[in-house]
């Protein structure tokens, strides 16, 4: 039977990142892929130039509509914007009992400009977080999440747990923008942790890495649930596209790693 994955996520017109990267990644990997849609973002590759926020209603409304009608494997959850969407978001997925939630908790976009407005990170700790089979925090979001700062691979562990204690099922901290020349990221299942090591390309067109990065992983699960494959095989999902997109230029800022082929 076809596999069915939903993203919860904004719109970036410029194609790169959220809505538009998810329904590509799901679509490679063979899933059909559905949307609910957060914000619409005025954004291209050298950033966010505005924001037009929808209603929670709207997105609950938008999540419930496919959910009751053709059913979904997988869910992946990515910007939300604010606390009320963030609210609605979290209590419409624990209405349909979702198992395989991916949530990249987006704050900042990797231009700078910021993408959930502050007071939303405590719904994200206490609604959103005990629904996550996976939550996929950068290094920014874990410090913020885990309340310390993250200065080296004993940080990153004490940091996993932490966002574990606050109930997601598996953590895995991305190493994106680490201080080191191999992207490593870390996964925590509650009881292990798992390391994934690839070499760090030297690009600056790795717009919407996070937002493929977690969608891959959602789609993934829909094949097979066991967390740490799902990651290991988006990981090698996401290098793959990064390599292939290094030299690409497509606009004038920092291009997207979601090419055809
Ligand atoms: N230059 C790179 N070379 C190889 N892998 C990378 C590179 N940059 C990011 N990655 C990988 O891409 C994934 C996303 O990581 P990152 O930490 O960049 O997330 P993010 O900050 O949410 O994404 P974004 O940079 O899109 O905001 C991770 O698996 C990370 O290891
Ligand atoms: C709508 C939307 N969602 C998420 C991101 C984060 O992606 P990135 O960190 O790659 O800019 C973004 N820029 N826009």
């Amino acid at each position: 039977m076809l596999k069915r994955a939903l993203t919860i996520a904004g719109s970036d017109s410029g194609g790169g990142a959220g809505i538009q990267a998810d329904l590509k990644a799901f679509e490679n990997i063979g899933v059909f892929g559905m949307s609910a849609i957060t914000a619409v973002t005025i954004q291209n590759t050298l950033g966010v130039q505005g924001i037009h926020q929808l209603p929670a209603e709207t997105v609950a409304a938008q999540i419930d509509a496919v959910i009751s009608d053709i059913g979904v494997d997988s869910v992946k959850v990515g910007m939300l914007g604010n606390a009320a969407v963030t609210a609605a978001v979290a209590e419409r997925l624990a209405a349909h009992d979702v198992k395989y939630v991916v949530v990249d908790p987006v704050m900042v976009a990797t231009s700078g400009d910021l993408l959930l407005e502050t007071d939303a990170v405590q719904t994200i700790k206490e609604k959103l977080l005990p629904r996550a089979f996976i939550v996929t925090p950068n290094k920014y979001e874990a410090e913020i999440l885990a309340g310390i700062k993250i200065t080296g691979a004993d940080s990153v562990y004490r940091a996993a747990r932490l966002i574990h204690g606050l109930g997601a099922r598996g953590v895995l901290i991305k190493g994106g923008h680490m201080d080191d020349h191999e992207a490593t990221d870390v996964f925590f299942d509650g009881q292990k942790m798992h390391t994934f090591t690839l070499p760090r390309v030297d690009t600056r067109n790795t717009h919407g890495t996070g937002c493929t990065l977690s969608s891959a992983i959602a789609a993934y699960l829909c094949f097979n649930p066991d967390p740490a494959a799902a990651v290991q095989a988006a990981k090698d999902y996401v290098y793959r596209r990064i390599a292939k997109a290094r030299d690409q230029v497509l606009g004038h800022g920092s291009g997207p790693i979601c090419l055809p082929g």
